[in-house]
């Protein structure tokens, strides 16, 4: 069969959004994108560490492949002022990947803000760009919750129902997206502990559960560290994949699976 495009120009002319891009599982996101042709915006807290990403990459892809602003998902404006930029400078959003998020059982309410909220913040501003009943050209979204939105973390009850929060709320709006007709799938991918700057000084993220770092360390040396890669090439299967609208997909060293959940009906 003749093969139009080849496999790294899947994402030629689409527009991606990732929150959290900075450093770690964002960064990789963003990094595979970019690889597979499409354009990036990359958003984060972290200036200093946005904008070194993008201008190492603008070096290998070109100008006006990727851009880095300053967006907190705390902020609904700052959010809002993201969106319109990337929309403003290159035509549409296609792709969002909400994948900010924080470890802190000290000021939980924060982490359900940035984990969850940050999460319906992300999705809510961008249909209003994506929505094909509002003049969007459809896309998808790719969460990032975590194992953690499967089952309990026993260390990080908050970390834990922030996650399944994401999990329920990911289901739930491509159920509603599909029904409506908005175009937009929507997709959670739930990965098992990641070698990034998050799991590292364990006990002084855990709150009133700092005496459960042991235990959590050694769940970690027993499952194994996935890499970022690892994880950024499964969110692409899910951003590629056009049949997949509502899935979880869990990734484990050992490899990944579509998680079957309960029948309703
Ligand atoms: N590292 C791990 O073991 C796992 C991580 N995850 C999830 O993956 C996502 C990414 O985490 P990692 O890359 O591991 O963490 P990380 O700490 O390496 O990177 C997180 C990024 O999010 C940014 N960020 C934090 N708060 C923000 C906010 N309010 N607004 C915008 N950006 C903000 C940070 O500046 C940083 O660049 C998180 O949602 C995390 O919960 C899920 C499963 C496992
Ligand atoms: C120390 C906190 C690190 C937080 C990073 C993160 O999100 C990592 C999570 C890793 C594992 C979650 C742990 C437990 C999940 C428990 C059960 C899952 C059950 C899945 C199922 O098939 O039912």
């Amino acid at each position: 069969m003749l093969r139009l495009t080849s496999p790294k120009m899947a994402l030629d002319g689409k527009i991606a959004v990732v929150t959290g891009a900075a450093v770690g599982i964002g960064e990789a996101i963003a990094r595979t994108l970019l690889q597979n042709s499409a354009t990036v915006v990359l958003l984060d807290v972290n200036d200093a560490a946005g904008k070194a990403v993008v201008e190492d990459v603008t070096k290998q892809y070109g100008e006006d492949k990727a851009l880095f602003l300053r967006c907190n998902v705390e902020s609904e404006e700052q959010i809002k002022a993201a969106f319109q930029k990337t929309v403003d400078t290159f035509g549409g959003i296609d792709i969002l990947c909400n994948n900010a998020g924080i470890l802190n059982e000290s000021e939980w309410e924060k982490t359900v803000s940035v984990n969850l909220l940050g999460v319906v913040r992300g999705t809510y501003v961008a249909l209003q760009h994506m929505n094909k009943l509002t003049g969007g050209r459809g896309g998808v979204v790719v969460n990032t919750a975590s194992m953690a939105g499967l089952g309990p973390l026993v260390s990080c009850p908050v970390y834990t129902a922030t996650k399944h929060g994401v999990v329920g709320f990911t289901r739930a709006m491509a159920a509603a997206s599909a029904v409506s007709g908005y175009g937009v799938r929507c997709n959670a991918i739930c990965p098992h502990f990641v070698q990034t700057d998050l799991i590292t000084n364990i006990k002084s993220k855990l709150g009133q559960f700092s005496h459960l770092d042991d235990a959590t360390n050694q769940m970690m040396e027993n499952t194994g560290l996935l890499t970022v890669s690892e994880v950024a090439e499964s969110v692409l299967e899910l951003v590629m994949d056009e049949t997949k609208n509502g899935d979880v997909l869990m990734i484990l060293k050992q490899g990944k699976q579509y998680i079957t959940f309960p029948s309703m009906q």
